[in-house]
């Protein structure tokens, strides 16, 4: 199988173009373990998932996303970035504007140049579309037609505020006063498998900085700490300005471990996600190998 490993501010994830690489299709039941051993850094590549790069009947091109986990998610915000710079470098997207669809739906992205004094960066924008507030659409256990937003819930012998947004993906998101004080890998597992998500979900926390600047540190399901999460950047912008810490239809800077994004929940009511994307390698899996073992 030939792959390309890329990533967005450290999320990284290992890309099989299934375009027009017969040898990149697999039996649907496979992909899974697919994921779990290309994750694994010992014994496979090693990465935060792997990417499927498909045709589609309803947008110019499908993206699907297995965490490290094996299990498939819905969306990928960092996915998505590098997903669209791939398309436009080895020019399957002719144009630098186009449609992908995910299962959480279609979502638009453009690949943009911007001159650097010393080098080119290409940054891509992203209509990550509307943010789902109803605890139906996360999903999270209760009024399925009322939001959870800063809701008191205790896990064990801690309390947390929860914000929850769904991006396509589920997030909660907790405001601290220092991020770094979090002990995100201790909580992260907790909330993410308790039974108020009935699909788990990503664990956020977020320091406000200021009214235009938030840090932001992710739990992710299925994949654990991760340097960034683009989903998750979004909905934490989304919860910000649902709290009123943030002010609607401005860009805000949001720091993740592996780098900073630019968010903006506009007045149309889509989320704007604008960031890097970057090249690791490309190479061969010896998939008889891979599968042995
Ligand atoms: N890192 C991603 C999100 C990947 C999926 C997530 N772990 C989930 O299960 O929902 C991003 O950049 O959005």
């Amino acid at each position: 199988m030939n792959f390309t490993k890329m990533h967005g501010l450290g999320n990284n994830y290992v890309i099989f173009n299934q375009l027009d690489d017969p040898n990149n299709v697999l039996e649907e039941q496979m992909y899974p373990e697919l994921s779990r051993r290309v994750s694994n850094v010992n014994f496979g590549i090693g990465s935060d998932g792997i990417i499927l790069i498909c045709p589609s009947q309803m947008a110019d091109f499908k993206m699907r996303i297995f965490n490290e986990d094996g299990s498939e998610a819905k969306n990928c915000g960092n996915g998505l970035r590098c997903v669209a710079k791939f398309l436009v470098d080895s020019a399957y997207a002719t144009e630098p504007r186009f449609t992908i669809e995910t299962l959480g739906g279609v979502v638009s992205v453009e690949v943009e140049v911007e001159l650097d004094k010393k080098q080119s960066i290409q940054y891509v924008n992203v209509d990550m579309g509307e943010p789902k507030l109803l605890k139906g659409m996360i999903p999270m256990e209760g009024d399925p037609f009322m939001p959870a937003m800063n809701e008191p819930h205790t896990f064990g012998e801690d309390k947390y505020h929860l914000s929850c947004v769904s991006m396509g993906n589920p997030h909660a998101i907790i405001f601290v006063d220092e991020v770094n004080a979090v002990p995100l890998e201790k909580i992260g597992p907790v909330i993410e498998h308790d039974s108020l998500f009935p699909e788990r979900v990503n664990v956020g926390i977020v320091q406000i900085k200021g009214r235009q600047e938030i840090d932001y540190r992710v739990w992710e399901r299925g994949s654990g700490l991760t340097m960034a999460c683009g989903t998750g950047a979004c909905a934490a912008v989304v919860a910000a300005t649902m709290n009123q810490l943030l002010d609607r239809n401005e860009a805000v800077t949001v720091h993740l471990p592996g780098g900073d994004l630019t968010v903006t929940w506009d007045e149309q009511g889509h989320v704007w996600k604008r960031g890097e994307a970057s090249y690791i390698c490309h190479g061969e899996l010896d998939f008889q190998y891979s599968f042995s073992a």
